[in-house]
Parts: C-alpha cells; sequence; structure tokens
C-alpha cells in the first residue's frame, strides 16, 4: 500500500482549467469527481490539503451558452462571477460524498502583498485546516484585472502564480500543478512532437525559460510560462513544486511519495 512521505504535512494542489473542461467547455466531471477523491483521501492519510482551482471563466462560459470565451473585461468578470458559483456547487456535491467540508477563498495579489489582509489570510486558512476543512481558492476575478485583462502576470495575475503565493502564505510542503500534460519538456510537444520531458529541476535559469510556451488551449491560461513563475517562488521559500497530469489523478499518491512523477522542482539538499 501507498504510504505519503512522513515530511509532506501540507500541500497546495493547483488544478488547471484544461483539467476541469472538457474541449467542447463542459465539466470534465470526472477529472473532477477524481480529484475531489483523492484530495479527501489524502486527508484522510493525515495531511491537510488546499485546493488552488481555476476554472471559473471557462465554466460560466458555457453556463452562459456564450458562443466563446469572452474577450470584453467586464464580461469576463461577469462570467467569472457566474462559474465560479457553479464549479464551487460541484467542488461541494463531490467532496460532501466524501464526508468532506469545502470553503471557498478568493483573493488578490494585493490581498497577499497587503501586510494586515495577508496576516487575516493567513489566519483564515489556518483556522479551516484545524477545523478540517479543504480551502478551495481562486483569484478573485471580478475585483481583479492584473491576469484576465492582460494575460500576463505582474504581481499575481494567474492562478499558477497565486498557487506558490498560497504554498508560502500556507507554509505548505509541497505544491502540485495538475494540467493536461505530464509536466515540462525542452520545448510544446503541441508544436514540437519530439520533445521530452524534463524530470527534475533545482534552477528555474533562463534556458528553461526559453523552452516554456503559453496556453495549450482556448481554456488555458500562462501555460508553463506561468508555471515557472510558481516553481521560482517554491525554490526560492524550499517548497517543492511538481508538475503533472491531471487526467492521472492517481499520480497524485506517488507525488506525494516522492515518486518520479511529471517535472519535480526541488532544492538541492
Ligand atoms: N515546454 C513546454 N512543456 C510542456 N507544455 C508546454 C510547454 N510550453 C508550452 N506548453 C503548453 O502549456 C500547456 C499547459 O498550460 P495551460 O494551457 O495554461 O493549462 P492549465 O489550464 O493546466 O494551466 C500545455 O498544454 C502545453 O501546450
Ligand atoms: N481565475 C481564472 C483562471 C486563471 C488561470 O490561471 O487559469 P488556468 O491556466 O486554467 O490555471 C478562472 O478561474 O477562470
Amino acid at each position: 500500500m501507498l504510504e505519503k512521505q512522513r515530511e509532506i504535512r501540507r500541500v497546495v494542489v493547483k488544478v488547471g482549467t484544461s483539467t476541469l473542461t472538457r474541449e467542447t467547455g463542459s465539466l470534465n466531471l470526472h477529472n473532477m469527481e477524481h480529484l475531489a477523491r483523492v484530495l479527501s483521501d489524502l486527508q484522510g492519510m493525515g495531511c491537510q490539503v488546499v485546493l488552488v482551482s481555476s476554472g471559473a471563466i471557462g465554466i460560466g462560459t458555457k453556463k452562459l451558452r456564450l458562443p466563446e470565451r469572452p474577450s470584453e473585461l467586464r464580461m469576463k468578470q461577469a462570467t467569472a462571477a457566474v462559474g465560479q458559483c457553479m464549479m464551487m456547487h460541484v467542488y461541494d456535491k463531490f467532496f460532501s460524498e466524501y464526508n468532506r467540508t469545502v470553503a471557498q477563498i478568493l483573493l488578490t495579489g494585493e490581498d497577499v502583498d497587503a501586510p494586515v489582509r495577508s496576516e487575516h489570510l493567513h489566519n483564515t486558512f489556518e483556522a479551516l485546516l484545524e477545523l478540517g476543512v479543504i480551502p478551495i481558492v481562486n483569484e478573485n476575478d471580478s475585483v481583479s484585472s492584473a491576469e484576465i485583462e492582460t494575460g500576463q502576470c505582474k504581481v499575481l495575475g494567474d492562478n499558477d502564480t497565486l498557487s506558490a503565493m498560497v504554498a508560502r502564505l500556507c507554509g505548505a510542503d509541497l505544491l502540485i500543478l495538475l494540467s493536461d500534460i505530464d509536466g515540462l519538456y525542452d520545448a510544446d510537444p503541441r508544436t514540437h512532437p519530439e520533445a521530452r520531458l524534463i524530470h527534475q529541476v533545482s534552477a528555474v535559469t533562463r534556458e528553461l525559460r526559453a523552452m516554456a510556451g503559453g496556453a495549450g488551449t482556448w481554456r488555458g491560461t500562462g501555460g508553463m510560462t506561468t508555471k515557472l513563475n510558481a516553481a521560482q517562488l517554491c525554490l526560492e521559500a524550499g517548497i517543492d513544486m511538481v508538475i503533472a497530469n491531471g487526467s492521472n489523478m492517481e499520480a497524485v499518491y506517488d507525488i506525494v511519495a516522492g515518486k518520479d512523477v511529471g517535472t519535480r522542482f526541488t532544492r538541492p539538499r
């Protein structure tokens, strides 16, 4: 039987829109259900879990029956408000099946940067985890414009970077980014079929950044570029980070156990 590594007490798992939705824009209920089961089980194994979930805009686009993801900022923000509500409803339903309680936390980069608000956030996370609740975090898209206006990350601006900031705020031991790809390759496999998976990284170098391209589908944001920003923040804080494929949720057990899955960013010990 697989057992989690002893030192992983607190894990942040970030899941991208590409894993939560299908190409048609519909919810990927298979992945969402599986995610809820694996994270509930991890909690049962004694690991505190925080979920950072994208998907509000993608899910809202389908719910509102819009022909495509909106491009106007206020429409994106309205769409996020609709999609967030639906996403939390589905998470609440799936986690409840495993007798778990979830909470919603919406935040922006300014919240994490401002000393007083960040302290309140930290205290809220601690209290929720003490209560055995699984916090589900997303960017507060309806008040923030950093990411959805530019598609670029400045202070915060995307959920990859946000998840690393949350991992630091919570003092997590590990951050797992679940995407629609097995990890970081030496080129984007969508355009370079011969690209090879990089198994371990100890520093985010300029050469590595040159390998990272943008989002792979209309549903994703940031691609590998923002995942490397997250890796940089984690490495600085001494937090391990793994990029893995969300289509195989069982791999989360192996990642927590320290096995070779996807791409692991870790400081030489
Ligand atoms: N060097 C690379 N290695 C792997 N994937 C890459 C690379 N460069 C760009 N990508 C793209 O990044 C995508 C994953 O990021 P993204 O679309 O933002 O998904 P998510 O919603 O999971 O954040 C992949 O589908 C892939 O096409
Ligand atoms: N906050 C936005 C998505 C942000 C984001 O980074 O998306 P993704 O690349 O799918 O992780 C939303 O919930 O739609």
